[in-house]
């Protein structure tokens, strides 16, 4: 069996995504997401260029030596862009494979671990009330966890918070990057009242989680973990910029809060000297920007030696082909921990048919062969791509900071 095709798709229902389709020549075909919010086209030029050429001839079901053929042949290793477009071609062959095995993809991993998979849901709001009001929604429609984000009294613009009620919250939102205002002094202490009131209103039983988003520095992230221990979060995200692995030793020496990291971390280096040394709870690194499944596997694994799980990024930048395939990974993986889950658009579901569903605040794997999510490329093409960029913010003084 050959690989005779491979092509990218650029569409924008909604936001923009790149995916990858690889047809072999007996007509089995699988697809992959290679979108990276807000560099989509860098990856979608790495597939075109340097990729798809090299992949055609090849024989589908050789998955780990086309992702070492990848990986070490590009000379240039890890990085954003090339772990994309590695997790892109990695995925689809996956695909392929549980296809022609004729079997859901999780089976091809080693069977179900669980029936479901818990999800956290998005709640956000201008302020504390608007905030906890969103959750109330939220526990009505069944989610047993919840990410909350409030508005900070003094700082106009703030991540995860839509910037007028009731729209979506969707961070790319100008051509070219907004410019914020950051003051970690009024998060600090405003944040621990969100924790209050929600523990207040909803109890104990409710999951509650927050997303720091890198802003602050160690010792800030450790007076935060040790000031919101009294509400036992399930964790706090991305406390600081994860670059330096080493100064996650100064948090945890002062909190027992658990931490995430990794959404933007794309290789199992990343997260080396911070699962060896226990430092972090969850691992976040979404299958499309790691490597694919292949990749993903080893660290989850890695992981797992450490009592460490896995709570995948999910937002609306990772198209529903890599949500499809990261659901038959927590459906499989030992140690998993939680699911992110920002519902995508009406028009994205319709460009990304798939067979998963969503229940009671869980999802539950759908029984297709391969990862069950197919892409209407008719469709499509009504849908073209916008440029749109992630935010900056800067200090009040102007400083630029971490977004
Ligand atoms: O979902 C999250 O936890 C995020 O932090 C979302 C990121 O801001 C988003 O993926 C940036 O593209
Ligand atoms: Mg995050």
């Amino acid at each position: 069996m050959k690989i005779e095709q491979a092509y990218t798709i650029v569409t924008s229902p909604g936001r923009n995504f790149v995916t990858l389709k690889i047809v072999t020549d007996e007509g089995v075909y699988g697809i992959g997401d290679a979108t990276l919010n807000g560099r989509e086209m860098a990856v979608m030029a790495y597939l075109d260029e340097h990729v798809i050429p090299a992949l055609i001839g090849r024989d589908p079901q050789q998955i780990e030596d086309i992702w070492h053929y990848f990986y070490r042949g590009a000379y240039w290793r890890r990085g954003p862009v090339t772990m994309s477009a590695i997790a892109a071609v990695d995925v689809a062959l996956w695909d392929i494979k549980a296809k022609l095995a004729g079997m859901p993809l999780y089976q091809l991993l080693g069977g179900k671990s669980r029936e479901r998979v818990m999800t956290y849901a998005h709640c956000t709001g201008k302020d504390i009330e608007t905030c906890l009001d969103e959750v109330e929604t939220h526990v009505k429609l069944g989610y047993r966890a919840v990410r909350v984000q409030a508005g900070v009294p003094g700082i106009p613009t703030i991540y995860g918070v839509a910037k007028r009620e009731g729209e979506r919250y969707e961070p790319a939102d100008a051509e070219l990057p907004a410019e914020h205002v950051w003051s970690t002094e009024k998060y600090l202490n405003h944040v621990p009242k969100l924790f209050a009131a929600v523990r207040e209103r909803f109890g104990d039983d409710l999951h509650v989680l927050h997303d720091v988003h890198h802003r602050l520095t160690p010792i800030e992230a450790a007076r935060l973990g040790k000031e919101v221990e009294p509400y036992h979060l399930f964790w706090l995200e991305d406390c600081v910029p994860a670059e330096n692995q080493e100064s996650f030793r100064l948090i945890r020496q002062h909190t027992t809060t658990p931490l995430a990291v990794g959404e933007v971390f794309n290789s199992i280096h990343d997260y080396r000297e911070l699962l060896e040394n226990q430092l972090i709870d969850y691992i976040r690194m979404p299958l499309s920007h790691g490597g694919g499944i292949t990749h993903m596997r080893r660290v989850a694994d890695l992981a797992g030696l450490y009592h460490v799980r896995t709570g995948f990024h999910g937002p609306t930048d990772l198209s529903p082909v890599c949500l499809g395939a990261a659901i038959h990974f927590d459906t499989w993986v030992p140690n998993f921990g939680i699911q992110e889950h920002m519902p995508h658009t009406e028009e994205t579901d319709e460009v990304f048919p798939h067979d998963f569903r969503f229940e009671d605040g869980h999802f539950i794997v759908g029984e297709a062969p391969g990862h069950g999510v197919d892409i209407d490329e008719k469709l499509a093409q009504q849908y073209p791509y916008k440029r749109a960029s992630l935010p900056v913010n800067r200090l009040e003084d102007g400083t630029l900071w971490h977004w």
